[in-house]
């Protein structure tokens, strides 16, 4: 959620405002988050970055969860105290704007009467479903996850298999299931919600915000649709030490090479990963593969190599690159004259991603709301083709990972798919011109603090 919340800074800042980003003690940031802050600390020179103090004695929440959703929402409680200080001693008062996560920060800003807004990092539709699902779950007798692939409707919105929806919400009476349920039902308290789309692309999503049908008795808050906000390839390119992957890139033809990646977090089984790498090997295709090791993940970032097949990386050798650094410049990789297609887990950024750089996706969703959004690419935009047979923790054998591979690169098919996705590309890129419907709206959220 860092880099468009930064984005977002840098857009800010481009309108004269003065921007402080406020992030937990870095005891609890992965090293990507802090080396992230720091490049665009250096880039934008008048940004301030202030880091909360470590919470004291109120962890006890976070310690004491199981799952690593509760932790994240205990650990973020834990520095309401912190961030109440902090927005206490600003003057002239500040507004805040804070991770759709951190509704409790909504609560500390009430309290010293500052408006709040939340920053949904994800699709409009999947706001409107999460703005409506306590609604869902609390009119549901027995578990969602019993309906199985059974559609579950939601006003104005293509319905949605159960077994897609958020896995934290499809058993009843979790502690998860509870905690992100109240996440949900608090963040129509948010004076307004920015989200990072663009109306162009999900016109229905928004329509459905607009006219208040998600939330049955109450009103849903402004949005503004200020997307695609994404990390600026040519940036990453110019950088001083330019990532090796960008130079074996130049020497592969256009739109040849398949890049595989799975977010800021994702990794696949040590099976699944022999299968991708045999499928791969056979299709013939060119690649370039950000392996990830399943957690807990060795400290050696290399040592996720022994999770492919005998000999696999000096028989690919020609055709392929296999990176285990924990960070590609994935922007840049995307809008890459060589990139041919994207499989991707359908993270949200990368979806912004891909479409803003014109590539074409196939759809390996993992967790979150990637389900969600894989029926959205492949069934509302058709700009993705999905993987025959997957479904949440089943393998995908060699012979379908192959299939996949020829389809999005030799297919009738595929000229469909980019055409379509060529088409959003434009839109992507107009939004944010001078006029264009998110300048607008970013304009009138400007305007409106
Ligand atoms: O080697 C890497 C890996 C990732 N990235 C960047 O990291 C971001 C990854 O974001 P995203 O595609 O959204 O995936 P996740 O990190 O998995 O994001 C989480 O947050 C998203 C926004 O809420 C959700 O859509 C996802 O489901 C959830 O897993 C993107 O900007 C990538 O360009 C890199 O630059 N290099």
């Amino acid at each position: 959620h860092l880099i468009p919340m930064l984005e977002l800074a840098a857009a800010c800042i481009r309108r004269d405002l003065a921007v402080t980003v406020v992030v937990p003690d870095p005891s609890f940031t992965a090293p990507a988050f802090s080396a992230t802050l720091r490049k665009y600390a250096s880039r934008l020179p008048s940004l301030s970055v202030h880091a909360l103090p470590r919470p004291g004695h109120d962890l006890s929440a976070a310690a004491a969860a199981s799952h690593p959703l509760v932790r994240m929402l205990a650990v973020l409680r834990a520095h309401v105290p912190g961030l109440r200080d902090f927005l206490r001693g600003l003057r002239p008062a500040p507004e805040l704007v804070a991770d759709m996560f951190f509704v409790d920060a909504l609560d500390a800003a009430a309290e010293l009467g500052i408006p709040g807004y939340l920053f949904f990092c994800t699709g409009a539709a999947n706001l409107a479903v999460f703005l409506r699902l306590p609604h869902v779950c609390s009119g549901t007798s027995g578990n969602l996850r019993e309906l199985g692939e059974a559609p579950v409707s939601f006003p104005g919105l293509r319905p949605l298999p159960a077994s897609h929806l958020l896995e934290e919400v499809l058993d009843r009476g979790t502690d998860v299931s509870a905690a992100i349920l109240d996440v949900f039902d608090r963040m129509a308290a948010a004076r307004g919600i920015l989200v990072n789309t663009f109306e162009a692309l999900e016109s229905s999503g928004v329509a459905v915000l607009r006219d208040g049908r998600c939330l049955p008795n109450r009103p849903t808050p402004p949005v503004y649709c200020i997307g695609p906000l994404i990390a600026n390839g040519g940036d990453e390119e110019e950088e001083e030490e330019r990532h090796p992957c960008l130079a074996w890139l130049d020497a592969q033809p256009e739109h040849s090479v398949v890049f595989l990646s799975f977010g800021s977090r994702g990794a696949l089984s040590p099976d699944q990963v022999r299968e991708m790498a045999t499928g791969l090997e056979r299709s013939g295709h060119r690649f370039l593969w950000v392996l990830r090791a399943p957690a807990p993940a060795p400290a050696e970032p290399n040592a996720a190599f022994a999770l492919l097949p005998e000999g696999f990386l000096s028989r690919i050798a020609d055709k392929g690159v296999v990176v285990t650094t924990p960070w590609v410049p994935q922007v840049a990789v995307l809008q890459h004259a060589s990139t041919g297609a994207f499989l991707t887990h359908c993270g949200w950024n990368s979806t912004l991603e891909a479409v803003a750089a014109g590539v074409p996706m196939v759809c390996w969703p993992l967790d979150a709301e990637q389900w969600m959004n894989k029926v959205f690419l492949v069934e509302e935009m058709k700009v993705a083709m999905e993987v025959t047979g997957y479904k949440p923790g089943v393998l995908v054998r060699a012979d379908t990972v192959e299939a996949t591979m020829r389809r999005i690169m030799e297919s009738e098919e595929r000229k469909g798919v980019v055409q379509r996705v060529m088409v959003a590309k434009e839109s992507a890129a107009a939004a944010w011109k001078e006029g264009g419907l998110s300048w607008a709206e970013f304009a009138e959220f400007v305007k409106t603090i």
